[in-house]
Parts: C-alpha cells; structure tokens; sequence
C-alpha cells in the first residue's frame, strides 16, 4: 500500500516537472518529429534510408533529468526500434545544454530505503544494455550522474566539444547507481572515476575523449548528425553479423581475457554457420557490394 501510494505520488510529481511547452529542437540539426505519444522523448527514423533510429531525451526544463516516466518511454521506444528490421542502429541525443543531468533529484527525494530496495528502483531502467542493435549516445552539454551512466550504457559515444561528463551525486548526499562506479572504471582506470566519484569534478569533451568515455568529439551542433552518419555506415552492415560483433565486444567488459578469446573464437567459428560471411566474401573476390540476408 505505502508502496503503490509513493509510485502514484511519484508519477505525478514527476509529470508536474517535467510538462512540457514544445519540443526543443536543436539548431543545424535536421527536424524531429514525434511519431509516437511519448511526452519526455521524441523519436523518429533519421538517415537517408530511414534506417536509423533516433531518440531524443525531452525534457527541457529539468535537463532532462532522468525520471521514471522518461526511463519507461525510452526502454519501450528502444525495445520498438530494436524490433524494427528497416532500423539497422540508434542514436540517443538530448540537447545542445544537456543529454542529462542526472536521475531526477526531485523525485528522489521522498524514497526511503526500504522503497528502493523492495520496489527495485532502477532496475529497469537499463534496458539500453540490452537491446542487440548498436546504440550511439550523441552528447551535448551536461552528461552527469545518470547521464553520464545511461552514455556509458551505449555502445559508442559522440561528444559536441562543449559537453561535460561528471558523476556528481557525492554533492548530494549519494554515489553512483547505475554503472558510474563499474562501468567508468573499466574505461578510464582507478585513477580518474576515484576523482569524479570522490570530488563530483567534472571533464570536457576533449579529456573524456583523451580518456576513452568518447571516441569522436565534433563542434556541438553537428554531433547529431554525425552520429547519424555512423549509425548510418553501421546499418549497411548484415544486421545479424552486426549483432554478435557487438556481443562479443561487449563481452570484454563481463569476463576474463581467456573466456573472452574464447567466446570471439566461437562467435567467430559461428559466422561460417552464416549465408552471409559466404556472401560477405564473394562479393568481395566478385569485387561488388554484398547483400545481405541475415541468415
Ligand atoms: C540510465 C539510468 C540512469 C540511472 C541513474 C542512477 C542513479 C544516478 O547514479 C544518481 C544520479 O544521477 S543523482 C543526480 C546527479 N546529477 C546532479 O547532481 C546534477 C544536478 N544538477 C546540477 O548540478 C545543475 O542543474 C547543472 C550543473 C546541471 C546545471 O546548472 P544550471 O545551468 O545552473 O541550471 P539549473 O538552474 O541548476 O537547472 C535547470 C533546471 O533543471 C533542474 N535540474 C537539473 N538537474 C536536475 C536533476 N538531476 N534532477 C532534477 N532536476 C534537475 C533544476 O532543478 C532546474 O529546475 P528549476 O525548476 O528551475 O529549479
């Protein structure tokens, strides 16, 4: 009862935060148009085959503070786009002020433990982690605390050179939830997350590039559509040989280095079980472009 009554409360303050005027569209980016009822995010297909999928955090107001009414929108628009076989990647973006600052604060603030651990807060909110199509974080401005986590949850990550990655919730009273500490550490070493977990500093777009968080830093109103291209370049690819390359890189963050070899081996031997690693290898000694099947 005290648990479904804090939910409800939840969900109202939640909406109250995060109303909406309308959507923010960032300038030299091409237009995005909702195609979907979802009031905290706006999605559409982008690229010029409409192969990619794009999802934009909106909720400008909060800085897209990451609430429960915005984690559910996003983990049901990922889970149709990652069933959707004309979508070959998606790129995640918010604006050119923030991808996100954070789990939303406010709404934190009436949790008492006992809410968080029996009703399991946050769990289900990483369902970015699961979907078997690449995933791009195109990020602008502030990627902090949850932000700076829901990035590290894509695959690749695009910074414009104004955006800022931090993991401040020692400032608030808290740590880490959701891979700030793990995540983190496995890409920039002890050093550095001990530095942002411990003091909340946050880095630039350069040092977050300089320390592996992001692979391209571009100017900040062309991030979106570069991660656009690159999700356009990965959709070329057979979906399916596409999807184990992604499973086994992922693998390296989860195992040992001998497990991992092991499963690359195996996931390796398991592309010959495919009509289109023979596809992919005649049209290269045929000298054309391969077309693939996904079987
Ligand atoms: C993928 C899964 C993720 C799971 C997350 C797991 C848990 C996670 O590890 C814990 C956190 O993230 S803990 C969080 C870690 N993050 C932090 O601690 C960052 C907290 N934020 C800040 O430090 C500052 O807002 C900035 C420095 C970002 C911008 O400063 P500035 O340029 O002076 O702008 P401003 O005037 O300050 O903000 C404009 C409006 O946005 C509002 N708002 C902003 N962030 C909010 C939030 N997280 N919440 C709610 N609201 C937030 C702000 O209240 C204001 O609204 P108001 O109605 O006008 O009052």
């Amino acid at each position: 009862m005290a648990l479904s009554l804090s939910r409800a409360f939840l969900h109202a303050s939640c909406k109250q935060l995060g109303r909406l005027e309308s959507a923010y569209i960032p300038t030299g980016v091409r237009a995005f148009s909702s195609v979907r009822p979802t009031e905290m995010i706006l999605s559409e297909k982008a690229g010029s085959k409409q192969n990619v999928g794009l999802i934009k955090l909106n909720r400008p107001k909060a800085l897209n503070a990451l609430c429960d009414q915005l984690m559910k929108e996003l983990s049901q628009t990922l889970d149709e786009m990652d069933k959707d076989e004309k979508i070959g990647a998606i790129v995640i973006t918010g604006s050119e002020r923030a991808f996100a600052a954070g789990a939303d604060i406010k709404e934190m603030i009436p949790l008492e433990y006992p809410n968080t651990f029996l009703g399991g807060f946050l769990e289900h909110w990483t369902k970015v982690t699961e979907v078997r199509k690449p995933v791009v974080a195109a990020v602008n401005g502030f990627a902090l605390g949850g932000g700076c986590e829901l990035a590290l949850m894509c695959d690749i990550i695009y910074a414009g050179d104004k955006a800022q990655f931090g993991q401040p919730e020692i400032n608030i009273g808290t740590i880490p939830g959701a891979g700030g500490s793990q995540r983190l550490a496995r890409v920039v070493g002890k050093s550095l997350t001990m530095e942002m977990v411990l003091t909340g500093n946050r880095i630039t777009a350069q040092e977050a590039k300089d320390a592996g968080i992001v692979s391209k830093v571009f100017p900040a109103d062309q991030v979106v559509n570069e991660a656009i291209k690159l999700g356009e370049k990965i959709a070329e690819q057979s979906p399916l040989i596409t999807a184990m390359a992604k499973e086994v890189v992922n693998r390296a963050y989860e195992t040992t280095l001998s497990e991992g070899l092991k499963v690359e081996r195996r996931m390796f031997h398991s592309t010959f079980a495919t009509k289109d690693r023979k596809e992919g290898m005649t049209a290269f000694s045929e000298k054309r472009t391969p077309k693939w099947s996904s079987k």
